[in-house]
């Protein structure tokens, strides 16, 4: 039995073939679930129903081994010939009320909404969620024009259902996201086409569920930085880095003797006495 009601997820998170560089489907999912993944989507677009059928099949045990759901992207057959837990719907896809009929009660529907009238019309009509998107411009949904954090700070003003801000959302502009409003944010490309995936889940949801997204605490300890002792209120690397102006920059940070890549510096802590070797290279070449 499970503690959670599905609505309580955070972080959401849809395949993406095209990123995976040689790593399998069901490894970058998996690293997903380890790092915090509480809801999966299965989005193939380009491949046959067979296909998307059998991977949805070995989805459904990896979801149900860490107890996630597992939602089907448009196609409401494979979603019940495999037992998914719901579907998700574009504007264009089959309307919500049929796919209620189809699905039942008990199936979780997902719309995606571009603008609060949709949102609203698909929270009268029943929907379970809905997707707030393309917050940002997005290879993934390369020609969709994006709704900007205007419409999220809109949906968390007018929207009760459960809703999640989608669309080239990174652990860059993140923070923004949830500063909009948004406590759940779905990402494909910044996570399954990241090198380290069960930690870049783990760092948006640290961003998603940490007391203050932009990382400084107010409490102000004193740590080392290349040699000097300094004061500072930043609870982790990111936060640090992002004060000193590195975030963007080619750098290489160690905390405490460990090289923590840049994936990481979102839940690398500062604690009291922490010893940070920064070094910053200039240039290319
Ligand atoms: C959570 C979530 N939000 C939006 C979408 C996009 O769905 P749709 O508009 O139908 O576009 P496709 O994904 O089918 O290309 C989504 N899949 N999930
Ligand atoms: C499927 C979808 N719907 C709206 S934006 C989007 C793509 C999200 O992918 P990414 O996180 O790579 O921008
Ligand atoms: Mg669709």
């Amino acid at each position: 039995m499970s503690l959670h009601s599905w609505k309580d997820f955070r972080l959401y998170v849809i395949t993406g073939e095209n990123y995976h560089t040689g790593r399998s489907l069901v490894d970058v999912m998996e690293q997903t679930l380890l790092g915090g993944a509480d809801m999966v989507q299965l989005r193939a677009k380009d491949l046959s129903k067979r296909e998307v059928l059998a991977q949805a099949y070995t989805l459904r045990k990896l979801t149900d081994r860490y107890n996630v759901p597992l939602i089907i992207n448009d196609y409401l057959d494979v979603a019940l010939a495999v037992q998914a837990d719901g579907v998700h719907l574009g504007q264009d896809d089959l309307p919500l009320k049929e796919a209620r009929r189809i699905l039942g009660p008990a199936a979780i529907i997902g719309i995606s909404t571009h603008h609060i009238d949709q949102a609203l019309d698909a929270e009268r009509d029943g929907a379970d969620y809905i997707g707030v998107g393309p917050v940002y411009p997005t290879g993934t949904k390369a020609g969709r024009k994006a709704v900007t954090t205007d419409y999220v700070r809109e949906v968390a003003k007018q929207v009760k259902i459960p809703w999640v801000a989608i669309g080239g959302i990174t652990l860059g502009n993140v923070g923004e996201v949830i500063a909009a409003g948004a406590s759940r944010v779905c990402a494909v490309s910044a996570i399954v086409g990241s090198e380290h995936v069960a930690e870049t889940c783990r760092s948006f949801r640290t961003a998603l569920t940490g007391q203050q997204g932009a990382g400084g605490s107010g409490e102000t300890r004193t740590i080392r930085i290349n040699g000097r002792n300094e004061q500072t209120n930043a609870q982790s690397v990111h936060a640090l880095m992002e004060q000193l102006g590195f975030a963007g920059k080619r750098m290489v940070v160690e905390l405490n003797g460990v090289i923590i890549a840049r994936e990481a510096w979102h839940t690398a802590l500062l604690e009291q006495g922490a010893s940070l070797e920064l070094v910053h290279f200039v240039g290319g070449g």
